[in-house]
């Protein structure tokens, strides 16, 4: 399973099993740098051309296992506030339609998992992002661990914040056209919400956006609590997909029982059994 990731990691360029190495050093410094610049890093073709045709194989192959649903969200997916103006931010709601491939659908054999629980992969995403080793987590959730976010042809993702801090996303098929990810970098920041401007890019206002398409093996880490972004609407005929590879500040985090229906349709034992643990039972509301 190791040697698998090493293996599909383009390792001259991105020496990231190195880790006491002047490259490793200068890659690091590299990505840190983007971060702080525009909230967004990208290591093009990070994953080597013949790995990237396999995990397109191996998620074309589970295709079928994306949970879809549908809802109208705001940038805050937050519900309707009807006391504030009809063209305030958080009163803009568009469709968004979403499907994962869960991540059970990624087994012992998946090189998409591989990736993900390579150390040297973990331990560069941690540095990069300025986290300590006891502030650092995989995602404790067999549902939602390492997944795959499929946009199928006329679907996109619209204008939103992102609850977490961090999004670790890998390209795997692009789709036809279509699907590009455009992002404002830090158009809120922790002092503010900056609402007019958040207006002004709802509104079609595209000057401070930038747009990138991730393709196959590109790894991208972005910070998208502070940055407005979306995904265009796919077009042709085949779907976008596009790997995600979670984290948590804690230990032993999984989604809660509510928000995981929603995402995977279902839950497992552990969803239960770690609400359980925080409620203190097990009725129901
Ligand atoms: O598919 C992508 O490139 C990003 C999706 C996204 O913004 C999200 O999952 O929050
Ligand atoms: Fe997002």
């Amino acid at each position: 399973m190791v040697e698998r990731a090493a293996a599909a990691i383009d390792l001259e360029r991105f020496p990231i099993h190195e880790s006491q190495s002047q490259s490793y050093l200068a890659l690091l410094a590299e990505v840190r740098q983007q971060l702080k610049e525009t909230g967004c890093a990208r290591l093009k073709s990070f994953v080597n051309s013949a790995a990237a045709r396999a995990l397109q194989d191996e998620v074309s192959g589970v295709a079928g296992q994306a949970y879809r649903s549908y809802n109208k969200v705001n940038p805050y997916f937050t519900a309707d506030d009807p006391t504030l103006p009809a063209s305030h931010p958080r009163r803009h709601f568009e469709r968004r339609s979403n499907a994962f491939i869960p991540a059970d659908s990624f087994g012992a054999n998946s090189l998409l998992r591989a990736i993900y629980e390579w150390q040297p992969f973990t331990d560069f995403i941690r540095l990069a992002l300025g986290e300590s080793e006891d502030s650092f987590f995989q995602y404790d959730d067999p549902l939602a661990d390492v997944i795959v976010n499929a946009v199928d042809p006329g679907d996109g993702f619209p204008w939103h914040f992102d609850t977490n801090t961090y999004t670790v996303t890998l390209g795997i098929q692009p789709g036809e056209g279509g699907g590009t990810f455009q992002y404002h970098p830090k158009l809120r920041s922790k002092s503010g919400e900056n609402y007019d401007r958040v207006a002004a890019v709802l509104g079609g206002d595209l000057s401070g956006v930038r747009s990138l398409t991730l393709g196959p093996g590109d790894l991208q880490i972005f910070l998208g609590r502070y940055s407005l972004h979306r995904v265009t609407a796919v077009t042709g005929t085949t779907s976008r997909y596009v790997g995600i590879f979670s984290y948590a500040n804690e230990p032993q985090m999984c989604g809660r029982v509510e928000r995981t229906r929603q995402l995977y349709g279902r839950v497992l034992d552990i969803h239960l059994q770690r609400e359980a643990l925080l409620r203190g039972d097990t009725l129901h509301d």
